[in-house]
């Protein structure tokens, strides 16, 4: 059920088995496995997460659909086999070595922080792409997701022979141009003019025969999602048929300070089914170490979710279904009486 503020005390009166924070592409897999596998599990979303944000799933069988529909879809799944939702922002987690508290902002105005408890965390928040912050933002979110891509290894095919910009954050990240090149030679470098450009890669630039543009973007063109051309604060203007952003991302993984876990260039470390440093707290999808790409985050949230379903059912009691068997043979033996005495009558 979706969850409102008048459902609160009876839940958080309740333990859940499982809390997940983040229903995107790996909290909505691990939701339905655990619906599935009759757990208590309570989905928390804040929206507009990163799915929110595909126009186009690409590399994913067996259709193209949008992260809007991947959302959705998998929404009305984990609800139809018994999840709880609830719209909100994870806060803080605490463990209290039995159980993990999970304090809520429910609603940016008239706020409630109601607290769910569970025997295990699920971490699926995901993150962030940063975006070029331009004065006019919309601006930005006009095109970005759609021929104004993040992710190379989503959209690198559909840049393929085309004139493309490559938006880098850093240095480092102009290094992204040669791994573009794969699917496209015609590639402009913009730096935004945010970072001083070291000879050697300059020298490397020229080499590929990449143009290297190095002042602040004014705006993007172009119309209805598709960028045409990119113009820059002195007035002056390319004309380009794609881009790809490069400046790095932002993990949404505030609310798992007090855990302490084990990280790796921001990255939580897991072992093979998605176990971060602490027992019972699992971490998805972009949020962990590894590809970010939807399919690897919905496998995630299969290896979590049985995971942590295999040690829950071990640590319950035998079901030896001994009374509902001796009752099944009951009712057999009860059904089968009138049907032998609708028979010949016996001696006869
Ligand atoms: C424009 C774009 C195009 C992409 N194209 C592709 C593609 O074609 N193919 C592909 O495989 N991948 C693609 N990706 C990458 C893909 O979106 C991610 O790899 C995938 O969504 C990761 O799943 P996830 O569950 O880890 O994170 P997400 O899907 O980002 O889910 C995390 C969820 O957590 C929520 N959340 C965050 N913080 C909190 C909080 N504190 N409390 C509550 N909720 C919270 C967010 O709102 C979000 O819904 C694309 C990404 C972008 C941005």
């Amino acid at each position: 059920m979706i969850l409102k503020r008048e459902h609160f005390d009876e839940k958080q009166a309740q333990l859940y088995d499982v809390i997940i924070a983040g229903g995107g592409a790996g909290g909505l897999s691990a939701a339905v496995y655990l619906a599935r596998y009759n757990l208590k599990v309570l989905v928390i979303e804040k929206g507009r997460g990163r799915s929110f944000w595909m126009q186009d799933l690409w590399n994913y069988v067996p259709r193209v659909v949008s992260g809007k529909e991947l959302i959705e879809g998998g929404k009305e799944m984990a609800l139809h086999y018994g999840a709880d939702w609830l719209n909100g922002f994870v806060e803080a987690v605490t463990d209290t070595g039995e159980e993990f508290q999970v304090r809520v902002k429910y609603r940016f105005k008239n706020s409630d922080y109601p607290v769910f408890r569970a025997k295990y965390l699920i971490a699926a928040t995901g993150l962030m792409d940063v975006l070029p912050q331009l004065e006019n933002m919309q601006n930005v979110y006009e095109y970005a997701g759609y021929n104004l891509h993040v992710c190379l290894i989503c959209d690198g095919y559909e840049m393929t022979n085309r004139r493309a910009a490559l938006i880098a954050g850093s240095e480092k990240a102009i290094n992204t141009a040669f791994v573009l090149n794969w699917f496209t030679p015609y590639i402009t470098v913009l730096t935004l003019g945010a970072y001083p450009v070291g000879d050697e890669m300059r020298a490397k630039l020229a080499d590929h025969g990449y143009p290297l543009i190095e002042k602040p973007i004014a705006r993007f063109l172009g119309k209805d999602h598709v960028m045409d051309g990119i113009e820059f604060a002195d007035g002056t203007s390319i004309k380009v048929d794609t881009g790809l952003i490069s400046m790095g991302s932002i993990r949404h993984d505030g609310y798992l300070k007090n855990l302490d876990l084990l990280t790796d260039g921001g990255d939580i470390v897991t072992e093979y089914d998605c176990r971060t440093s602490h027992p019972r707290v699992f971490a998805l999808g972009d949020l962990k170490k590894g590809l970010n790409q939807v399919s690897i985050a919905v496998a995630d949230g299969t290896l979590a979710a049985t995971a942590i379903w295999k040690e829950i059912r071990r640590a319950s009691a035998p079901r030896k279904w001994t009374a509902p068997l001796q009752e099944a043979a009951a009712r057999a033996e009860e059904s089968a009486r009138p049907e032998i005495s609708l028979g010949a009558p016996r001696g006869g």
